[in-house]
């Protein structure tokens, strides 16, 4: 695995969710603990097995960039399907051994995305979590193979799993190869903004801190065996985000003459690029009582108020 990186924390960082309490929480008071080696290598898993006794483990380690499954789409099928088998099955040869109580409290939650729904028409109802498969890219292909084999291991050896699908994160630390933190370095080192085809595909945005809410209400109140969608209810058009990015740069960061969104550059389109994706999030909240508190704007300002700091003090 030589890219780990997830939507909510990065796996080899744990500093990403360090300010999420919500997270806090389930690493520290309830003795869950986050796999930190790599999913690949079932000697590590069983090491990490041993050493930590967990009584959940939440699977959040993937390849996550659909430009790079794109260019390379090995290291997409190792790490999120093998990758995923491997750590099952270690979840699985553990889970065995624990005393009937514990083996009932037990939870796999494998964290996935909404790519695994395809690509939805403009009038289409948003995705809810009966919605077929049909993943357009070797990512979301991969990811949808990994969301079947943990379903395959629930129906077959009766492990205890929940799986989360959520819509595109942002807010601090996300890795600078997505769209908004890219578009932030980007702009602030006076380069070109590039927007893929016309910048008319729709993302719904969900805030980390919202996400990180949301995966702790699942792993500790779902049912054993169902599926959550979780979204931010914020659909907006890429070209829409890049320029509310632009206009709280001039706010908070002026250059010296003109707009930040004279930056933005038209590119070539990403090959099978999916038009729009959209979230149906009523089951988890109906259920559970989970909703997004973070609106686009104030979630954005944090983000970009964030990247600013660091960009000044680096
Ligand atoms: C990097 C980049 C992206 N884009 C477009 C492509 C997408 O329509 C949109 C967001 O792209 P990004 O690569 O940030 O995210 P997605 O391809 O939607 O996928 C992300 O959200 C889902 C849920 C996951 O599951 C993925 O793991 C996660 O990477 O902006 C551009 O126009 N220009 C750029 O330079």
């Amino acid at each position: 695995m030589k890219h780990t990186d997830s939507r909510v924390i990065n796996i080899d960082k744990l500093t990403y969710a360090a300010n999420l309490d919500a997270l806090d929480a389930v690493r520290e008071n309830e003795r869950h603990y986050l796999a930190q080696a790599d999913i690949c290598d079932p000697v590590a898993l069983q090491t990490l097995f041993a050493k930590y006794q967990p009584n959940a483990v939440m699977h959040l380690a993937a390849e996550s960039h659909v430009d790079r499954s794109i260019s390379g789409p090995a290291d997409f099928i190792a790490t999120n399907i093998v990758g995923t088998y491997t750590l099952l099955e270690a979840s699985r040869h553990y889970w065995q051994t624990l005393p009937d109580s514990q083996r009932k409290a037990f939870r796999f939650h494998h964290v996935s995305t909404d790519e695994v729904y395809g690509d939805l028409l403009p009038e289409a109802p948003a995705f809810i979590e009966t919605t077929p498969y049909a993943p357009s890219s070797p990512y979301s292909a991969s990811k949808a193979s990994s969301d079947h084999l943990v379903r395959a291991w629930h129906r077959t050896y009766n492990l205890p799993v929940v799986v989360t699908n959520c819509s595109n994160n942002y807010g601090p630390w996300q890795h600078q190869e997505k769209l908004i933190p890219l578009m932030i370095s980007q702009a602030l080192a006076g380069k070109p903004l590039p927007v893929y085809g016309n910048g008319q595909q729709q993302r719904d945005w969900l805030y980390v801190e919202d996400h990180a809410r949301a995966l702790h209400c699942v792993l500790t109140s779902g049912r054993v065996g169902e599926t959550y969608n979780i979204g931010g209810s914020n659909e907006h058009a890429n070209i829409d985000v890049v320029n509310e990015i632009c206009v709280m740069l001039d706010e908070l960061a002026p250059r010296t003459t003109g707009s930040y969104a004279e930056q933005i550059a038209f590119v070539t389109d990403r090959p099978g690029h999916d038009l729009r994706y959209a979230i149906d999030h009523q089951k988890i909240t109906h259920e559970l009582g989970w909703r997004p508190r973070e609106s686009f704007s104030s979630g954005l300002r944090k983000t970009v108020e964030w990247a600013l700091c660091r960009h000044e003090q680096p």
